[in-house]
């Protein structure tokens, strides 16, 4: 038998059809993606085509992991040597080699949201723009709007004649870009924007990546925007061996310049392309796929597509209703709990969705009353955090003097002593002398007007440079450490002594954990892990790309993360007009934000395989304020017979009452019980939460297995000293350790 029997007929029509352009245009769970992986091993088992010249590109960069290891698992060879990638990962591997040519050092920093927020913040007072008139926000949505559009300064000072403010924006754009370079930083709109200019500025650039990726899919590709579309157009542009794989059904990032059109007029830029449909969905049950249909149809303007299963019939979907989202919480979590026990589903097989990501929270609490391990995708970033910011604008500045944002920030942080003044001093000689802000800092008794601050300046400069010198000489992971010891860092967090202080410390913990990781990977593949690639990757990774499967907690996201994924239990909460869909379309005269709510709903329905749950609140509290609401319009969507709402109404019958009284009790119970552990996964309920003990063997993922030599209860963990047979003593974080008893 071979790797493709087990596909259907158009399925392996797909697969085969390697020349030429093509589009797989397919409802959710009709195979896109396997069609995509089994596409890729057939090019290199069966065509012979060199994996280096095969180029993929997935919207997560888990999702790239994931498919490489599927064509391993296919052909067993050459999967390292295949570019599978995200669009941004792509982007920056051919920067870092040749964005020299575009007049950047190849050691340029990216910058995330918050730095492009302080950034925009600086144009504004530079130029005098007023932020009450022209918010931050609107200014960084525009810049990124225009990047997205591959709208040069120029172009949008051109459009904004005549127009006053039009053209503040297009100021300050033009700062921003100015001081960009200046940082020598790109932000992500810019990894793709540069690489287009890159192509098209650099004809022998493009041929040469031209020549390399014979072979190009696009997983997702309904949610490209223009700058994507046209870098895939370019490097696909002398072989057009480009296959893209797409539901315009789930096109749901118009707000980040997703465009629609891309897919529906593939066949208008590429005529001879071949498309093939796939009809036939694996995934969901007859119940859950119907329903997806049903909403889905009340959309103008889709390409005309029947999605069809062989699956079970499947149980009713079960509609809620609840007096609040605080019952709502209530009741999904109990009902995880409830399967849980009954053997049904594991935690990990339960996925909790929701519009907002402010949705979480009455889940989360929940979850760590009762000791439910969870884990959260999405919200605040764990690179988002201070402590992780600070510890990484260290890194920045080590590695890239010419990061003015990343050295300001971390100046006096811990306190120094340095204040605003002469910050501020130092920032106008390197206006002035057009230099860095590190530069500045270097020849700081050269600063007129400097005074007093200069001794603490120089010995921040001093200990910059002497963490420079030593960086060659350790490894990534003994650098990071020192880095976290030698500024001081964690000794000033320590001296708070404060809960907040101590959840900091772990954090930059698990950032040391994470560059652990970084280092053993690199090893693996036997190569050294600088310092430049580890922020690069960390730069890179969205929320997504933590989720472990192998861990078994249950995981709560919003909708538009839950893409391309499944999981054979869904809850869909808080199905009220107004928070979804959201309260700013429903009051938009033009419908098409309805329409992208409605795909919205589509993506969450058809990520359910077996078991799908809607819910809603009668009252929640938005953005501090009390909101009532009716269900949402996409409930009323459903087809009646395929639900079950049977439940809330038995729910006001007394006896009800009391059992919801009683586990209430119990929950509260258990609450004062558990170990409210953070959401790593070794929470368990028994009250101290642990597994093991003093003298207990334990294993670890990085360092192995080894002994524990001591357990010490702090505020909200426990902190565990191990003596591990290959690497000697370590003392971490129960919460983060994920040590298992063996
Ligand atoms: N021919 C097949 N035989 C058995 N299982 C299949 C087949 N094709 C797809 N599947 C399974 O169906 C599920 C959905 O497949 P996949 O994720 O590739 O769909 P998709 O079209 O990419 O979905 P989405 O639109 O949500 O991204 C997966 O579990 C996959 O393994
Ligand atoms: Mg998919």
């Amino acid at each position: 038998m071979s790797i493709y029997d087990t596909l259907n007929k158009e399925q392996k029509e797909a697969c085969f059809c390697t020349e030429g352009p093509l589009l797989i245009l397919a409802g959710a769970g009709s195979g896109k993606t396997r069609v995509l992986t089994h596409r890729i091993a057939y090019l290199i088992a069966e065509k012979g085509v060199n994996p280096y010249n095969v180029l993929a590109i997935t919207f997560t960069n888990k999702a790239a992991g994931e498919m490489r290891e599927r064509v391993d698992d296919l052909v067993g060879y050459g999967s390292e040597s295949i570019w599978v990638s995200t669009f941004h990962s792509m982007c920056v591997r051919i920067l870092r080699r040749h964005i020299d040519l575009l007049g950047y050092d190849t050691n340029f920093t990216i910058y995330d949201s918050d730095d492009q927020k302080t950034l925009v913040r600086e144009v504004c007072k530079k130029l005098n723009i007023d932020t009450k008139v022209y918010k931050e926000r609107a200014i960084i949505s525009a810049i990124s709007s225009a990047k997205n559009e591959m709208v040069t300064v120029t172009k949008m000072k051109k459009q904004a004649e005549g127009d006053f403010s039009r053209k503040r924006i297009a100021d300050a754009y033009e700062e921003y870009e100015k001081q960009l370079k200046a940082n020598n930083a790109l932000d992500f709109d810019d990894l793709l924007f540069r690489t287009v200019e890159l192509f098209k500025f650099n004809q022998d650039v493009l041929e040469y990546y031209q020549n390399r990726f014979l072979y190009i899919m696009v997983d997702e590709y309904q949610d490209t925007n223009s700058v994507q579309f046209e870098l895939i157009r370019l490097l696909a542009d002398k072989n057009r061996n480009l296959c893209v794989v797409g539901d315009d059904d789930q096109s749901i990032y118009k707000f980040r310049g997703a465009n629609i059109k891309n897919i529906l007029d593939f066949e208008k830029v590429y005529e001879d392309a071949t498309v093939i449909k796939l009809e036939r969905n694996y995934r969901s049950t007859k119940t859950i796929l119907n329903a997806a249909n049903a909403v889905i149809s009340n959309n103008y303007g889709r390409k005309d597509k029947t999605l069809w299963t062989d699956n079970d019939e499947g149980e009713k979907i079960r509609l809620r209703s609840f007096d609040n989202a605080y019952e709502e919480a209530e009741f999904v979590v109990d009902d995880i709990v409830t399967v849980q026990e009954a053997g049904e589903y594991g935690y990990k097989d339960s996925a909790i969705l929701y519009r907002t990501n402010a949705q979480s929270r009455q889940f989360e609490e929940r979850f760590v009353n009762r000791g439910i391990p969870y884990k959260i995708v999405g919200g605040v970033n764990f690179y988002s955090r201070k402590e992780v910011k600070d510890i990484l604008a260290y890194l920045k500045t080590i590695d890239n003097g010419r990061d003015d944002l990343a050295v300001r920030r971390i100046i006096n942080v811990p306190r120094r002593g340095i204040g605003l003044t002469s910050i501020n001093r130092v920032t106008n000689y390197a206006t002035a002398k057009e230099m860095s802000f590190y530069e500045a800092l270097r020849v700081v008794d050269l600063i007129p007007d400097i005074g007093r601050g200069v001794g603490k300046l120089e010995s921040f400069t001093a200990l910059i440079e002497k963490l420079k010198s030593v960086q060659e000489e350790m490894g990534l992971l003994d650098f990071v450490r020192f880095v976290v010891d030698e500024t001081g860092y964690m000794e000033a967090l320590a001296l708070e002594g404060t809960e907040e202080a101590k959840g900091r410390m772990e954090n930059v913990e698990e950032l040391i954990t994470k560059a652990a990781d970084f280092e053993e990977g690199k090893a693996a593949t036997g190569e050294p892990a600088s310092l430049s690639d580890f922020l690069e990757e960390v730069a890179l990774v969205a929320d997504i790309d933590s989720l472990d499967e192998t861990m078994d907690y249950v995981v709560l996201m919003t909708l538009h993360s839950a893409k391309g994924l499944e999981f054979p239990n869904v809850y869909l909460t808080g199905m009220e007009d107004g928070v979804f869909p959201s309260y700013m379309t429903l009051m938009d005269e033009d419908k098409s934000g309805i329409e992208e709510e409605r795909r919205l709903a589509y993506v969450g329905i058809t990520r359910a395989e077996e078991r799908l749950t809607l819910t809603y609140a009668k009252k929640r509290m938005v953005n501090g304020e009390t909101r009532y609401s009716k269900m949402s319009m996409f409930l009323k969507e459903l087809p009646m017979d395929l639900l079950d709402s049977g439940r809330h109404f038995e729910k006001s019958k007394p006896e009800k009452e009391n059992t919801y009284f009683q586990a209430k009790q119990t929950f509260k119970q258990k609450a004062f019980n558990a170990t409210p552990l953070r959401n790593f996964g070794s929470a368990s309920e028994e009250s101290d939460g642990l597994e093991y003990g003093e003298g207990d063997r334990v294993r670890h993922r990085k360092y192995g297995d080894g002994i524990v030599k001591n357990l010490v209860r702090g505020g909200r963990d426990y902190e565990v000293t191990v003596e591990f047979d290959r690497v000697g003593q370590k003392k971490m974080f129960a919460g983060f350790a994920g040590l298992v008893k063996i």
